[in-house]
């Protein structure tokens, strides 16, 4: 793992503990100034934007990971096999992604499959945009438990790709979705 991975790893360990901390106020407070020289040694220098794998390496490949660098996102790494997209979260999420208490925000799970499927979409080599994702909540998604997200390809017409994917929570696909994109450019 390179140096900026790491580091995204470790600062969405310490959101995932400050997230449910439950020490003293003066060790609250030396976390707190410690969190801010880190803070002020990484904006000694600042990109531009984000740093994340480029869009066009979607374009069939096997694997592709996304804002895996960020720790204010979920990294996500998704294989594409025989047109399908899949990806794993084999910790679950973990604590600081709840809504309802301690089961996943459903803005997340939309957030995921979002992802998934507009990278699947690019995988097949069409630059496009979500134009609409519907999304289903059939069931709680547990914070604590592996995760699965798989989407497919179901339609195309002209510019337009339909998609669907679900959220699985073992056998259950607790959120299903789906997605419009839209060709661009
Ligand atoms: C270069 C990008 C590379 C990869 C990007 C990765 C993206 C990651 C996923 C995202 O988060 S994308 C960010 C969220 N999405 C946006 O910001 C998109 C904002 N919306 C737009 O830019 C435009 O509305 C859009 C490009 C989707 C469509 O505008 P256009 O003027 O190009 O198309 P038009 O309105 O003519 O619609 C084209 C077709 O799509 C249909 N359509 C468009 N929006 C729709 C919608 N919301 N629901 C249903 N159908 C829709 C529309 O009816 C029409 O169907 P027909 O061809 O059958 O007539």
């Amino acid at each position: 793992m390179n140096a900026r991975r790491d580091l995204a790893e470790a600062v969405r360990e310490l959101a995932s503990a400050v997230a449910v901390t439950d020490v003293d106020d003066p060790d609250l407070a030396q976390a707190a100034a410690s969190a801010r020289e880190l803070t002020k040694l990484l904006r000694e220098r600042q990109l531009e934007d984000v740093p994340r794998t480029p869009y066009d390496e979607a374009v069939g490949a096997t694997h592709y990971g996304w804002h895996l660098d960020n720790p204010a996102l979920p990294g996500l790494t998704m294989v594409f096999e025989d047109g399908r997209a899949t990806a794993t979260i084999p910790d679950g999420l973990g604590k600081a992604y709840a809504g309802p208490p301690g089961k996943l925000h459903g803005g997340v799970g939309a957030l995921l499959l979002d992802v998934l499927l507009s990278s699947l979409v690019q995988h097949h080599g069409v630059r496009a945009v979500t134009a609409s994702l519907t999304v289903d909540y059939r069931a709680a998604t547990r914070l604590d438990v592996p995760l699965r997200i798989t989407g497919d390809i179901v339609g195309r017409s002209g510019r337009k790709v339909e998609t669907v994917g679900a959220l699985w929570c073992g056998e259950v696909a607790t959120v299903e979705a789906r997605g419009l994109f839209v060709q661009v450019g």
